[in-house]
């Protein structure tokens, strides 16, 4: 599905241990471009033409983390576009597990960290892209549920 005319179609993961029972989230560390390098993301990207945002979502964690995932439920998102990160992008973000490969930041990442997703503090703590909040909220609800 396509994103509203205009919108850059983004697309992340919330990478957890186990889809049935999630305890721990992934999070990556960005490198690029400056104004975002040392903040914490969803890994994930731009959807390209004529991909799907599944397709694409598969695409980034095997080009960023060299794993290959099973996805699961969306997180629902406030708009059919998902997330909305600024004035032109939106991200629409699927629960995720590893099935194969051991995640590397081999692009775009300096570091990942695997946060427990009942610690608050620490997850909150860490210095995510301001416009994932929502996101890690409606994540830990999801994922708490
Ligand atoms: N991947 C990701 N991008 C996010 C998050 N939060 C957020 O505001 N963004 C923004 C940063 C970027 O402006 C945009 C995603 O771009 P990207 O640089 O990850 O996309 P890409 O891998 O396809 O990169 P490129 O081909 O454009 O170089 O969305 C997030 O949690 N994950």
């Amino acid at each position: 599905m396509e994103g509203a005319p205009g919108t850059v179609q983004v697309v992340g993961a919330a990478i957890v241990d186990s889809l049935g029972r999630p305890m721990r989230l992934l999070a990556a560390r960005r490198t690029a471009p400056p104004a975002f390098a040392g903040m914490w993301e969803f890994p994930g990207g731009k959807v390209e033409p004529g991909e799907t945002p599944e397709a694409a979502l598969h695409r980034e964690l095997a080009e960023e983390l060299g794993i290959r995932v099973q996805l699961g439920r969306e997180v629902a998102a406030p708009e059919p576009g998902g997330w909305p990160l600024n004035a032109k992008a939106a991200m629409r973000v699927w629960f995720a597990e590893i099935i194969d490969g051991d995640p590397s930041p081999l692009e775009d990442h300096d570091e990942l960290r695997w946060v427990e997703l009942d610690d608050v503090e620490r997850l909150t703590g860490l210095a995510w892209i301001p416009a994932d909040f929502p996101i890690l909220e409606a994540v830990r609800a999801a994922g708490c549920a």
